[in-house]
């Protein structure tokens, strides 16, 4: 799966394709997608399209990009299902689209495979190449990806091949305790929900993902959640985090 800035042959690309404003490709940001990301929040929160009297033409949609970072089992995929209900957002699960990798034999599939049974991560042009595929063909340019960045090198590899940085990071602080038990009990039939998996992956999780955190913190961009506490207690943590965007986009 070689990694290119082509065009995917034969794939129907949308009118917001990576990056969305054609004219500062080199920029991960510019006035430009400043202000589409404005005008994008409005359209999404009032229901009204945008008109050429707002001056941001479609074909200039920036995406507006979250990211949702946690330890294993900290409840990633379980808020995502709540963001997307109430805020629409179109959730890519890096996790997901690797194990579809696996289960469509693709040429990396057996890669994948043994990478996630042994609590690794999976080379991050293989994971940033999924991802853009699925960001280039949705008709939704507000994105949660979930699991993603786990590592200094999948948070450049996206940054380098997307170019484009995330707009939200939340991240999931759970005590690695309850980590443990939810991922037992997680019952998906799951080749990393074991005893073994699950504490390799704890320490990957320490080394690579907290930097990961920590960047991100520094940058003003964090969200840290506490993942203890009902499904609900802790999605009214969450709520105001996207509310306060809406808000800010009227
Ligand atoms: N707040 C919570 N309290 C208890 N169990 C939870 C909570 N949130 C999620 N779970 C359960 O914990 C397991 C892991 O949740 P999941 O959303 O898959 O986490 P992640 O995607 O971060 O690995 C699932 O079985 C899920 O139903
Ligand atoms: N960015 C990513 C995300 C997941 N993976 C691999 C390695 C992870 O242990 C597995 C499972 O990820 P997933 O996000 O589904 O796991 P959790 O929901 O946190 O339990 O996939 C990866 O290599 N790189
Ligand atoms: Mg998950």
């Amino acid at each position: 799966m070689p990694v290119s800035k082509k065009p995917i042959a034969n794939r129907k690309r949308k009118r917001h394709m990576l990056p969305s404003c054609r004219s500062c490709s080199t920029h991960t940001r510019c006035l430009l997608h400043e202000a589409s990301k404005q005008q994008i929040w409005k359209m999404f929160t009032t229901g009204i399209p945008l008109q050429e009297k707002d001056g941001i033409f479609p074909r200039h949609k920036a995406p507006f990009i979250t990211f949702v970072l946690g330890g294993p089992g900290s409840g990633k995929g379980t808020q995502c299902a709540k963001i997307v209900e109430t805020f629409g957002f179109n959730h890519l699960s890096a996790g997901d689209l690797l194990r579809k990798e696996i289960a469509s034999n693709s040429e990396y599939g057996s890669m994948i495979l043994d990478t996630i049974k042994e609590g690794k991560i999976v080379p991050s042009e293989v994971t940033v190449k999924l991802l853009r595929r699925e960001m280039e063909l949705s008709d939704n340019h507000k994105f949660l990806i979930d699991g993603f960045p786990r590592s200094e090198e999948n948070r450049r590899a996206f940054e380098e091949i997307m170019e484009a940085e995330p707009d939200v990071v939340l991240f999931f602080d759970c005590p690695e305790e309850e980590m443990v038990k939810r991922v037992l009990n997680r019952n998906q039939g799951r080749v990393d929900d074991n005893i073994d998996t699950i504490k390799k992956r704890l320490k990957v999780f320490e080394a690579l993902n907290i930097p990961v955190i920590d960047h991100y913190a520094k940058r003003g961009k964090l969200h840290k959640i506490n993942a203890v506490g009902s499904e609900d207690e802790i999605f009214e943590q969450v709520r105001p985090i996207f509310a306060a965007y809406q808000h800010e986009a009227k």
